[in-house]
């Protein structure tokens, strides 16, 4: 690019915004972080003002197909230094929350064996009828947290109190000493460690995420301290966990809404007559082969990621040098968010009726404008590496409930949604009737 002049660079005080306030400081962002609502108003600005919004003195959103496959996938931003911000500790990156590209791809190579389709399909057994939180807790570290078993668990709402915290923490940074950290996550996942060590010390080992980073310690030039260990775990535990049960929670709820769909989906899973589980007679439990290719199971859950997707407030990234996006000059350095939802929601993309749930629109994703459009997973280097692992929970979990429950709605309940780094339900919980089917 040619050199940048004064006059490229006052271009970026054109750029659209909802107020001057926004151009000299992050004050309306700040304030509307509490409230974990910000993603609704990021929709409102891209609506009326357009598709480059400056939100902030050195921070712009972006909604256009073009500027969002561009930051993250032509050019591959790396993630935004303010990420540290909600960090354990600032000074150590974990593979979601790194920003120097050297580190992550080290990060990602030593993490990635144990997200391979091979060794993926080889966790089916241990992902059959639970809770994400459960199969997370069984695949990844060796042992279910017992969610379903016991009815309830603690670790729900203390991942979500630590998210919030995290974000509170970050946004109001002279807050911090008052906002001190729950012990109960990091007791909770040493004892993981410890238990492990001692089966690793009687020579009995698993090849699990777990596994790979205590062994990281001996196997690197490199390796992993004791916090390092905690912190990628715990971050596994809410990447694993929170999104995956968002998509169930809104796939029932969107279905349950909408009876002919779920009977569409019924119908379906119903043709493939499976046999009854062999350990207990009246339960359905089907293979993850039988179900993988389901037509209408598959599209539902691509339809509840566009609606409902993790990144739901944006992905956020920096510019690493003066670029040019959306005809905008946007300085170095610059915290630039590619709003995702707002492509998921395009009229122009999805058509007119791009905001209501419509699972068939997927039924013959060819004809569908997916490349660029669609970003469930998020794109480019820092796609995310569950994927194999949350479309076989995914599609296990939700054909399973229905293939053995018949589920009612409850009227007059509040779907509402707050995002703390991952999106969840405000209420925490949403009521369903619930009968046996067989
Ligand atoms: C429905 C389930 C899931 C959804 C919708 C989802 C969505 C996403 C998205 C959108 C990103 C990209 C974020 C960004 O670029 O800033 C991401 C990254 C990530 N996800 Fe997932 N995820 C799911 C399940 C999982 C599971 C099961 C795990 C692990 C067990 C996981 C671990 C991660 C990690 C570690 C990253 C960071 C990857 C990197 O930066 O290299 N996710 N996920």
């Amino acid at each position: 690019m040619s050199k940048i002049s004064f006059f490229d660079i006052s271009l970026f005080h054109k750029i659209p915004s909802p107020s001057f306030l926004c151009s000299i400081s992050s004050l309306p962002i700040i304030l509307r972080k509490p409230e974990g609502k910000i993603f609704n108003w990021y929709l409102y600005l891209h609506k009326n003002i357009g598709p480059v919004v400056r939100i902030g003195p050195s921070f712009v959103l972006f909604s256009s197909k073009n500027a969002v496959m561009q930051i993250l996938i032509n050019d591959n931003l790396p993630k935004s230094d303010s990420i540290a911000g909600i960090r354990s500790d600032p000074n150590f990156p974990t593979l979601f929350s790194a920003t120097e590209k050297p580190f992550h791809q080290k990060r990602r190579k030593l993490l990635s064996s144990a997200f391979s389709i091979k060794y993926i399909s080889t966790l089916e057994p241990l992902m059959r009828s639970s809770c994400t939180l459960d199969i997370i807790g069984e695949t990844a570290f060796g042992g279910s947290f017992n969610i379903v078993e016991k009815g309830n668990h603690p670790l729900p709402e203390k991942v979500f109190q630590e998210l919030k915290r995290r974000v509170m923490c970050h946004t109001f940074p002279y807050l911090k000493s008052f906002m001190v950290k729950d012990s109960w996550i990091d007791e909770f996942i040493s004892k993981i460690i410890k238990e492990r060590r001692e089966l690793n010390a009687q020579g009995k080992k698993r090849k699990d995420i777990l596994q790979i980073l205590i062994d990281s310690k001996e196997d690197s030039d490199d390796p992993l301290i004791e916090f390092e260990i905690q912190d990628q775990i715990m971050e596994f535990v809410i990447a694993g966990s929170d999104t995956g049960s968002l998509t169930i929670n809104m796939a029932l709820i969107m279905l349950l809404n909408n009876p002919e769909k779920l009977k569409t989906l019924v119908s379906e899973l119903d043709s493939l007559n499976l046999p009854q589980s062999s350990n207990n007679s009246s339960t359905f439990i089907p293979s993850h082969d039988s179900i993988k290719n389901l037509k209408y199971l598959n599209a539902v859950i691509y339809e509840i990621l566009r609606l409902f997707p993790a990144s739901i407030g944006g992905i956020l990234r920096q510019t690493t040098k003066d670029t040019v996006i959306d005809g905008y000059l946007i300085p170095k350095d610059t915290s630039v968010s590619a709003s995702i939802w707002s492509v998921h929601k395009s009229k122009e993309i999805w058509g007119p009726d791009a905001d209501d749930f419509v699972p068939e629109r997927w039924l013959n994703p060819e004809n569908l404008p997916i490349k660029g459009c669609f970003y469930g997973f998020g794109a480019g280097s820092r796609y995310c590496i569950g994927v194999n692992f949350a479309w076989m929970e995914m599609r296990l979990l939700l054909a399973s409930l229905l293939l053995n429950f018949k589920f009612e709605m409850v009227k007059n309940q509040e779907l509402d949604l707050v995002h703390f780094i991952t999106p969840a339900l405000k209420s925490k919980k949403f009521l369903v009737g619930v009968k046996t089917r067989h």
